[in-house]
């Protein structure tokens, strides 16, 4: 049975973060994730504990505002080290799952220096967060809606992990970015099953909920990947169209409904 996870930074974003944790657990998600928490660590958890969910991936942070992540930016390893030690005690402070490391936007003439250093600062990342029972996952983004960004193609993302030599670093396999990077979602999902350890869904070409107005067949997609023996949590990643609680249809088979219901 499928198990969803909801994105606390497109779900319920008319509050503020510790009031969405709470709005998940309302709504019937039984775990978290999201981006780089803009909260003290504590106040997190203790938001987390009260409604007795489990953290999944939080993101790195992003860096400047130019930027995407610091992951893969030549000349910016110390910030990487920084943020990325940064990010690792935070989750383990709230009991995270895993850390969701941003490669950033590279101009083309620079992306055989970013390759290098991705794979060396993932190497090092790597072994921190193996230490803290912590794993790291990489998650190719389109170009449409993130021109630049090292990491598109999810073949590229295999071969980096295969470069970093790590069992500890993993796919995040986003529906959304998969199907409008090459569809042929089910195939590549197969073919890459053993290094995906996270899913994630919306519909395309609009980013909103993942029910029957769009691109992708979702029923059939969250059946067959429990059919194949996806083991993980699937990330409720998706713009809203209007109040996230009124847009629950999708997941009513999943347990998920608005408050109350
Ligand atoms: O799909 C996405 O954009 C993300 O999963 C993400 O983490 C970047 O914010
Ligand atoms: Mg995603």
């Amino acid at each position: 049975m499928p198990r969803f996870s909801a994105h606390l930074g497109y779900l319920f974003t008319d509050r503020p973060l510790l009031a969405r944790i709470d709005a998940a657990a309302a709504c019937g998600f039984q775990a978290i994730e999201g981006r780089f928490p803009d909260v003290p660590a504590a106040d997190f958890k203790h938001a987390v504990e009260r409604n007795n969910l489990k953290v999944l991936g939080i993101n790195t942070p992003q860096g400047g505002p130019d930027d995407f992540g610091l992951g893969a930016l030549p000349g910016r390893e110390r910030d990487w080290r920084a943020i990325f030690a940064q990010t690792l005690d935070y989750v383990t402070t709230v009991g995270g799952l895993a850390i969701h490391c941003l490669a950033g936007k590279v101009a083309p003439e620079h992306r055989r220096a970013a390759e290098t250093t991705y794979v060396e600062n993932l190497k090092w990342a790597a072994d921190q967060a193996a230490a803290r029972n912590v794993k790291l996952y990489l998650e190719p983004i389109n170009p449409r809606d993130m021109p630049n960004y090292f990491l598109s193609e999810l073949a590229h993302a295999a071969d980096i992990i295969g470069q970093v030599g790590s069992d500890n670093v993993f796919i995040q396999y986003d529906f959304y970015h998969m199907q409008i990077v090459g569809g042929d979602l089910i195939e590549r999902f197969k073919k890459y099953q053993p290094l995906i350890a996270h899913v994630q869904c919306s519909q395309v070409p609009v980013r909103h909920e993942p029910d029957g107005d769009g691109e992708i067949n979702y029923p059939f997609v969250f059946a067959e990947i429990d059919r194949l023996g996806y083991p993980h949590w699937i990330g409720a990643e998706y713009k809203p169209r209007t109040a996230t609680e009124s847009g629950l249809a999708w997941g009513a088979a999943y347990g998920l409904h608005a408050p109350g219901g």
